[in-house]
């Protein structure tokens, strides 16, 4: 059990890694109040005490409630953390901005870049909320094993030590570890790109490539990350720590990955909406892909992996002529 006292956590995006969250800091003994900007869908939440959308077969205890106010989930909260898709996170933390004490920290366990600017979240966070601790979750993690109590470890990045401590007791406990770091850059580029990483290792295995070919696409992907990770100022640690390569390795080797298995669509033919469309869910690398391209084509940074999802993605290039364009590069050297 968490050691933490317990806690009044305003959980805002009841999909379903916000509603795995939410059970696990119910299971640690805190009041969970789930917010969601969509009245029919928090309504369904409420009359079956259970996501039967995004999160089907885990219900609710009675410490988790819904609601599509945003001020009645604030209310009395002692902790807040942000659950939405990248899209939707300079959105909500406006909407935060007025509403909370100054003094309250903020936390989100979004994957991804703002999708306009490209900008880290913790950037866009900083310009909306000014100087108040902040905190980002990522790491190996899919949803359902969470609900599901598998043991599932953590980061928990921030710019405030203390502010770390607190959010990764709050979620530590049972079989949940959270461990804390100072690297917000490292730990957010990892959770963004890992997942446009996961979208080449689906084509590939959908093409029918082998191994070989996925274990050579998470390690020279691990390196491209490096590459743009470390130029945006990240520490080369966290490239090989749970936000890291233990999410990159989770995402680009099993079905659970949403990104993984768009890949795997795009390869049997399926164009990027039909994909998207049958998974249902958010896939973040979708947006993604085309802001880390921007984003490497500003900085200069060699990516061709991530070059070629984008190019699948965005440039109607099909995932075959993708390999190709791989695999007729010059040889280089692997390092440097
Ligand atoms: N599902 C996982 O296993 C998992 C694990 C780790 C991290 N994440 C990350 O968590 C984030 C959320 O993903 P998810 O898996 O819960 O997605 P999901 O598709 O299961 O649900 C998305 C949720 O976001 C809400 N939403 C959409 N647009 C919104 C808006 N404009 N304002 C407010 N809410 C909005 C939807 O109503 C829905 O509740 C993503 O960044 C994802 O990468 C997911
Ligand atoms: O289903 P995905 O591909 O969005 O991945 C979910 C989590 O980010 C895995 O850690």
């Amino acid at each position: 059990m968490s050691t933490e006292p317990s806690a009044k956590v305003a959980l805002l995006g009841p999909g379903s890694w916000g509603t795995a969250l939410g059970l696990l800091l119910c299971r640690n003994g805190h009041r969970v109040r789930l917010w969601g900007h969509e009245a029919a869908q928090v309504e369904a939440l409420r009359r079956d005490s259970e996501n039967t959308q995004f999160l089907p077969g885990f219900p609710f205890p009675s410490t988790m409630m819904a609601t599509d106010s945003l001020d009645e989930a604030l209310e009395d909260a002692t902790d807040c953390l942000v659950v939405v898709p990248s899209h939707a996170f300079r959105q909500v933390v406006t909407q935060l901005a007025s509403r909370l004490p100054p003094e309250m920290g903020v936390a989100w366990a979004t994957k991804g870049l703002e999708p306009a600017t490209g900008q880290l979240l913790h950037t866009v966070a900083q310009g909306v909320l000014d100087n108040r601790p902040l905190a980002v979750v990522s790491g190996p993690s899919f949803a359902t094993e969470v609900a599901k109590g598998l043991p599932t470890a953590v980061s928990v990045a921030s710019n405030d030590g203390r502010f770390a401590t607190r959010t990764a007791r709050l979620l530590h406990g049972g079989r949940f570890r959270a461990y804390t770091s100072e690297d917000m850059i490292g730990v957010e580029i990892c959770g963004a790109a890992k997942n446009v990483l996961a979208i080449a290792t689906g084509i590939a295995d959908g093409l029918g490539f082998g191994a070989n070919t996925r274990a050579a696409l998470i390690t020279r992907g691990l390196a491209e990350l490096i590459r743009i990770g470390t130029a945006l100022g990240g520490r080369p640690e966290t490239f090989t720590g749970l936000a890291g390569i233990g999410d990159l390795v989770l995402t680009c080797t099993d079905n659970q990955s949403r990104n993984r298995r768009l890949g795997l669509a795009l390869a049997s033919g399926q164009s990027v909406d039909e994909a998207k469309a049958v998974i249902g869910q958010e896939v973040e690398g979708v947006i993604t892909a085309q802001a880390i391209h921007r984003l490497s084509e500003r900085l200069g940074i060699e990516m061709p992996i991530a070059s070629q999802v984008y190019r699948v993605l965005c440039e109607q290039v099909s995932p075959q002529e993708a390999t190709r364009a791989l695999l007729e590069r010059e040889p280089k050297p692997e390092f440097g």
